[in-house]
């Protein structure tokens, strides 16, 4: 007989990092922590949920988790390489029709593959540098107006990040900025609002037969007011597209010249070459333009704002960072990418950024057929969360797991690429992140920029250790409280 097993090593993050090392070997003997849920014979839900007593079986959850990554991403890759279909994710993000949400199959395979050819490879990314240098240097112009035009010369650093990332995305994405439109504004608004809900609870996702309570609770109308508006606005972007490429003599891809043609165009010249059964239809590709904004903006900023955080906290890695790139970067108006190369610091800082504070704490993953995992018989449909924060701060594989310290990064060889199973803070397997290489490109100039431009401070001269660094709940892990600092112009 099988029994599905949920693992959730996330219940709770923290107790379970304290008594990990009190932690029995999970193979020596059965996982005890993990049980059915009581409510499982009576909703008929298939996913059957952790039932903690006690501290020592949380322990065993998270042990669970630290042998059990490399079976669930690894060497049981191909089994878990689905995604749980829910009832938000599909009314939001057009029947998961984009990347992320999509079942494994072919579907899902050919839309990966769109989406990298045409956004997220080497040759693409490094075909927006002119982009992220030109957004970058705004953004400083930017952090030096507001400071001097404010009295108190506070600037909110958070902000600046987020203005960042998603300038850049809607220039390589849609072709041209929309931060400054009534629409574009709301367009953000409605981004944030989303994240919240795809990663919202639903009742109806764990106890189907009491779906009907969100039509009291009000999710229901939310969720449908959202994906209407969201709806309208890409509808005109791809409105505009389409209107342009009408009017346009030639439509072939031009890569090397200034990127004449962004995602959106890229996609509309693949959909009539599909007409019957298409694969990318007009949802498919509202749904991919959307996954490029869900999936690739707020884990960006959200990077930046907890390295900063990191740095105001500790003025000494800040110090050795500003030596590493002012040295790099001396004589020069403004960093450049290729300056970057040579950051080993700065690379190093955000890799103990990522380790620390994961933006992501995995999407949670589904098994598409029957296997076995240490010895358990999984069924298909069943849901799998990997906690890449618990993992990234195990001392079993840590030496002092919860101090901020880039340099044990700068003589290892342990990267985010998803081969380190103690490092995965961008997945692993086939369907790890395929925007790693976007997000590492605009992280570091960023970051280097602001460093190599200003010496920061915190507000009324509170020191680092008063920084609040409290985490918001929801699918992107950012910092609770947006990051205000005194930004004094370094003389380069
Ligand atoms: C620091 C920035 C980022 C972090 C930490 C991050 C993290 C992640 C994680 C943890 C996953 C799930 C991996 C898994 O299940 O094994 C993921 C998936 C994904 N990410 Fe990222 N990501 C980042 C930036 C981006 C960017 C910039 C884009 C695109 C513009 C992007 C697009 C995607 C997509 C499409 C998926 C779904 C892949 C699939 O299911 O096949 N990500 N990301």
């Amino acid at each position: 007989m099988l029994f599905p097993y949920y693992y959730d090593s996330n219940i709770p993050q923290k107790l379970a990092t304290t008594f990990s090392s009190k932690a029995p070997n999970c193979w020596e003997s059965p996982p005890t922590g993990l049980v059915p849920s009581p409510l499982s014979p009576i909703t008929g839900s298939k996913i059957w949920t952790p039932y903690a007593t006690s501290l020592w079986q949380c322990s065993k959850i998270y042990r669970l988790s630290v042998v059990s990554k490399y079976e669930i991403m690894k060497t049981h890759d191909l089994a878990f390489s689905s995604r749980p279909k829910t009832i938000n994710g599909s009314k939001l993000i057009y029947d998961c029709k984009d990347v992320t949400l999509s079942p494994y199959g072919k579907y899902w395979r050919q839309v990966r593959s769109i989406s990298v050819i045409h956004l997220l490879s080497n040759r693409m990314v490094q075909s927006f540098r002119n982009v992220r240098e030109e957004e970058t240097a705004l953004m400083i112009e930017n952090i030096k107006n507001s400071s001097s035009s404010s009295s108190s010369s506070l600037v909110n650093l958070t902000d600046m990040f987020v203005t960042l990332t998603n300038n850049i995305v809607c220039r390589v994405a849609l072709g041209r900025k929309y931060s400054g439109t009534k629409g574009g504004r709301r367009f953000k608004e409605l981004l944030a609002t989303l994240g919240e809900l795809v990663g919202a609870f639903n009742v109806g996702d764990y106890i189907p037969w009491l779906v009907w309570m969100n039509r009291i609770n009000g999710l229901d109308a939310k969720v449908e007011n959202i994906s209407k508006e969201i709806d309208e606005f890409l509808e005109g972007v791809v409105e505009e597209h389409v209107d342009r490429s009408k009017r346009e003599d030639s439509y072939s891809v031009n890569i090397g010249n200034e990127n004449k043609h962004d995602f959106v165009d890229l996609l509309l010249q693949i959909q009539p070459e599909n007409t019957s059964g298409s694969l990318v239809d007009r949802d498919t590709i509202k749904a991919l333009i959307l996954d490029m904004f869900v999936a690739g903006t707020d884990t960006i900023f959200t990077t930046m704002e907890w390295t900063m955080a990191e740095l105001l906290k500790h003025p000494q890695i800040m110090k050795k960072l500003q030596n590493e790139v002012r040295e790099i970067a001396k004589g020069k108006l403004n960093i450049t990418e290729d300056d970057l190369v040579n950051m080993h610091y700065l690379k190093a800082v955000i890799k103990e950024s990522l380790r620390i504070h994961p933006p992501v704490l995995l999407i949670p993953r589904e098994s598409i057929q029957e296997t076995k995992v240490m010895g358990y018989d999984i069924v298909a449909g069943i849901q799998v969360f990997v906690n890449a924060w618990a993992i990234a701060r195990d001392p079993l594989s840590w030496e002092d797991p919860e101090v901020f310290r880039p340099e044990r990064f700068l003589n290892s060889s342990i990267d985010f690429k998803g081969h380190d199973f103690e490092f995965i803070p961008f997945g692993a397997g086939r369907r790890g992140c395929p925007g790693t290489l976007f997000a590492m490109n605009v992280n570091e100039l960023a970051l280097a920029s602001v460093v190599h431009k200003f010496d920061l401070s915190l507000p009324d001269g509170s020191s680092g250790e008063d920084l609040d660094m409290t985490e918001a709940a929801g699918l992107i892990i950012h910092k609770k409280t947006p990051l205000i600092v005194v930004p004094t112009p370094y003389s380069c």
